[in-house]
């Protein structure tokens, strides 16, 4: 810190001296020659007393302002070892006194700092020295614009020295209409702002360019922020999304819907589009949880058309299932299913100890019936028959299976052998009760079947085909016993 003022104590010690010398002077003037030599001791004296009280009142003098001395030092130590820069300027704004932090910030300026030059002055020198890089190119009009609002601006100013030096300054009018300026460096917080600003730039451009809808919930689940896609997905402008609550747009089954709830793996959800299309959405909520912020960010993927897609695709997929197990003229199941059932019928009674029955069905002289009615009639025979045949096994009749031409078999699980017989019987029935026409059948005027039952509790060590061979033994038997019957065998 530069010396304000000097403190000098000769004149004091002069003062006393002449004091003193006047006293003995004025004692020798006076009076007879024994007065004048009493007066002259008594002059001595008082000279003697004087210059010792002088050189008392001299001495604690020197060491007050020895000790003013000491407090101004620590004084102007303490404020050049503050991290701020400290300039006073009297009331005429020239600079009277500065600290060291001030010489290193602006290390070309000591000179005029040394020279007590105005703030004008000072500003005028930096800025024609390129010393503030947001006047370059217009230094006088921001100087004018400096000096208006010198000592009131209503907070600090932020100004960059140095090009890459940032300063908060502080300016107080001091009661005798001088200005007291602060200067602390505030670059690295500058640095990390710019850092955070360009940080927070990023994120934003990156939400905003998202191809997922991206919401920002507050801690009580209401919208704060949707991005661009969100507006896509929803049918709603970021505006009217605002404020609304994320039961408002998912909460479709009418569960109550709590971000807090959500959080963790990623959720299928159901929305409504503006349009009131539905939407099939999968939702992952997370938590930003600081001292002072709470809120949520929910990521919204839109699979509606990929699941309509895979709905489709399912819905393909069955019917190629279908019909590669069904039979294209009779709708019935085909050999394939057949196989497939039996066997897996066959294994599930291996681990039940169920029955497990089958019934063979022939149609009696189709042969005949083709030859009379002609193929395409004939066609039409075997779809009334398999119609029939499905009528009469329960379980929606999935177990009856076209075996092969004019031929059918019908697979009944847990049913033993009295049972096939009920269910082999209700088949006779049905298609003597139907009375298709046959002319031309040996047996009856109208159509007719064969049937061959046979049961089983299916072993393990036992092969499935020996319920069709015993079946379709049976079935053999019942044409070489004159038709329209059936009979059953019990394999033991
Ligand atoms: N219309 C039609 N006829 C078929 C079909 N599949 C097989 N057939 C006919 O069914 C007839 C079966 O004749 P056969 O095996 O001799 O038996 P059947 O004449 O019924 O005599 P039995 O069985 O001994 O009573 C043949 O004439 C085949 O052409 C078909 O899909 N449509």
């Amino acid at each position: 810190m530069n010396r304000l003022t000097e403190v000098r104590t000769w004149p004091l010690l002069a003062f006393a001296l002449l004091v003193g010398l006047q006293a003995a002077v004025l004692a020798t003037g006076f009076g007879g020659h024994a007065v004048r030599g009493w007066m002259t001791w008594l002059g001595i004296a008082a000279l003697a007393l004087t210059v010792v009280l002088a050189l008392v009142v001299v001495s604690a003098l020197a060491r007050s302002h020895a000790r003013a001395r000491r407090a101004q030092r620590t004084l102007e130590e303490a404020i050049d070892a503050l991290p701020a820069s400290v300039e006073i300027f009297d009331d005429q704004d020239r600079l009277v006194a500065f600290n060291r932090r001030l010489v290193e910030i602006y290390p070309h300026m000591v000179r005029a700092f040394q020279r007590k030059s105005t703030f004008e002055e000072l500003v005028a020198e930096s800025l024609a020295r390129g010393g503030v890089p947001e006047a370059r190119g217009r230094e006088t009009d921001w100087l004018e614009e400096r000096k208006r609002m010198r000592g009131k601006q209503p907070a600090p100013l932020l100004q960059r020295v140095h090009d890459d030096m940032w300063l908060r300054i502080f300016e107080s009018r001091t009661p005798s209409g001088g200005i007291v300026g602060v200067r602390m460096e505030v670059t690295d917080l500058i640095h990390e702002q710019q850092r955070l600003a360009a940080s927070r730039a990023q994120l934003k451009a990156t939400i905003e360019a998202a191809g997922n809808g991206i919401l920002t919930l507050d801690s009580g689940g209401h919208v704060l922020e949707a991005n661009p896609s969100c507006q896509q997905l929803f049918g709603f402008s970021a505006a009217e999304l605002q404020g609304v609550h994320i039961g408002m747009l998912f909460g479709l089954a009418g569960d109550p819907v709590d971000p807090q709830t959500m959080l963790g793996a990623p959720r299928e959800l159901s929305a409504r589009h503006r349009s009131g299309d539905m939407l099939a959405l999968q939702v992952t909520v997370a938590e930003v949880r600081t001292d002072t912020i709470h809120l949520y960010v929910c990521i919204v993927s839109d699979f509606t058309e990929r699941k309509r897609q895979e709905e489709r695709l399912k819905r393909a997929n069955e019917l190629l299932a279908r019909q590669s197990t069904t039979d294209g003229l009779t709708g019935v199941g085909n050999r394939r299913l057949f196989d497939q059932l039996l066997l897996q019928e066959w294994q599930r009674g291996t681990r039940t100890g169920q029955h497990l029955a089958l019934v063979m069905v022939d149609i009696d002289h189709f042969k005949q019936y083709n030859d009379r009615y002609g193929h395409v009639t004939g066609d039409d025979c075997l779809r009334r028959v398999a119609t029939l045949l499905r009528s009469c096994v329960g379980r929606g009749g999935e177990a009856v299976c076209r075996y092969g031409g004019e031929e059918f078999a019908v697979v009944l699980v847990d049913t033993d052998l009295a049972g096939a017989q009920v269910v082999a019987q209700r088949c006779l029935d049905s298609v003597r009760l139907a009375a298709i026409e046959h002319e031309g059948s040996p047996v009856r005027r109208s159509v007719s079947l064969s049937i061959g039952v046979a049961a089983c509790v299916p072993t393990a060590g036992q092969d499935p085909q020996k319920l069709i061979e015993v079946a379709d033994a049976a079935l053999y038997q019942a044409k070489a016993a004159g038709r329209a019957r059936l009979i059953c065998q019990q394999i033991a």
